[in-house]
């Protein structure tokens, strides 16, 4: 990688910076910003020649790249756009690179619509799902389950430290469905009220694994032993093709203020030094395919073991960075 890249569009700089404090947030969000600031970068640049153009480009993709290391949609997003970056001229390049963008925001959301369709199947009128975090594919089928007529009431985890949960409630009940909101730690006590729990994802691991908000493995382990099936809602952009070639997943790790704030912190340590004291904040944890029965995705639902037959095809065995030529 090229060390010495121009800097990028004022623009880009926000939404990175929106992307690493969470103002945008959840996969297929981010994945969306993504695509439409490195439209942004191609619709501003005044580069005097392609090789300008694509370093420009590169420079932003980058800068968006190294913003939240887990949720593959970013890099994803980021390689499909400048994949269609194509032409001799300057103005060729940008054209096509705006076009790519736009083709891919526009298969997002379609993907997404189609998932909600696929996911809704599984859910009867009268079922009561559990939710963890805020994800838009997961709200994605209760909301074609609600279109179709059924009746559905969820039970809402509020997800701990960042409260999400307080997102998928406010969605949930803007689309009419009663919702109960719960503290993370309830959530064993009531699974015994629900048919099925649904979750997102930030990434699928070739083996079927889903990473997504911590908390979601405890969730799945609990619900395998009550017997409610846990279903995962995850476009094919959230396929890891790097997983297919033994690389692991990061989780990231947040700042421990998000958890303890200073003067909590102080108070934990008392009249001790806090040199003893640590704290951390793993934003996502790891969920083992043999807890998880279903991912839907918009190319139908599959059981997680066989989910790497797809990764293969959609992918083939594409590694490396996304600015990679
Ligand atoms: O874990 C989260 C969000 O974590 P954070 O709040 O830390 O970004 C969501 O479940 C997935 O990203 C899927 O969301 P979506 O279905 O919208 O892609």
């Amino acid at each position: 990688m090229d060390d010495s890249l121009p800097a990028v569009d004022p623009d880009v700089a926000a939404t990175a910076a929106d992307i690493a404090e969470m103002e945008i947030r959840g996969a297929a969000t981010i994945a969306d910003a993504a695509a439409e600031a490195l439209a942004k970068q191609a619709e501003r640049s005044e580069a005097a020649s392609p090789k300008e153009f694509r370093r420009q480009l590169r420079a932003a993709a980058k800068t968006l790249y190294e913003t939240r290391p887990t949720a593959v949609s970013l890099p994803n997003a980021l390689r499909y756009v400048l994949r269609g970056m194509s032409g001799e001229t300057v103005s060729e390049l940008r054209a096509s690179t705006i076009a790519r963008a736009e083709e891919f925001q526009v298969d997002l959301a379609q993907a997404q619509s189609k998932l909600g369709e696929i996911g809704s199947n599984r859910l009867r009128d009268g079922d009561v799902v559990m939710t963890h975090c805020h994800s838009t594919d997961a709200l994605s089928c209760l909301e074609a389950a609600v279109e179709d007529g059924k009746e559905i009431e969820a039970i809402v985890k509020e997800t701990r430290p960042r409260k999400q949960g307080h997102i998928t409630a406010r969605q949930l009940r803007e689309l009419g469905v009663p919702v109960t909101l719960v503290v993370d730690n309830a959530a064993r006590r009531y699974l015994d009220r629900a048919d099925h729990v649904l979750v997102g994802a930030d990434s699928i691991a070739a083996d079927g694994s889903v990473i997504n908000k911590v908390g979601t493995s405890g969730l799945a382990v609990n619900a395998r032993e009550r017997g409610v099936p846990v279903m995962v809602a995850a476009q094919t952009i959230k396929l890891h093709p790097d997983t297919m070639t033994g690389h692991t997943v990061e989780i990231e790790m947040r700042a421990e203020r998000e958890v303890v704030s200073d003067e909590e912190r102080a108070d934990i340590a008392g009249e001790q030094s806090d040199d003893g004291l640590t704290v951390e904040n793993p934003a996502f944890d790891v969920t083992p395919p043999r807890y998880v029965d279903a991912i839907v995705t918009e190319r139908g639902q599959f059981p997680p073991e066989s989910i790497v037959i797809l990764m293969r095809e959609l992918f083939g065995e594409t590694t490396g960075e996304p600015w990679a030529p």
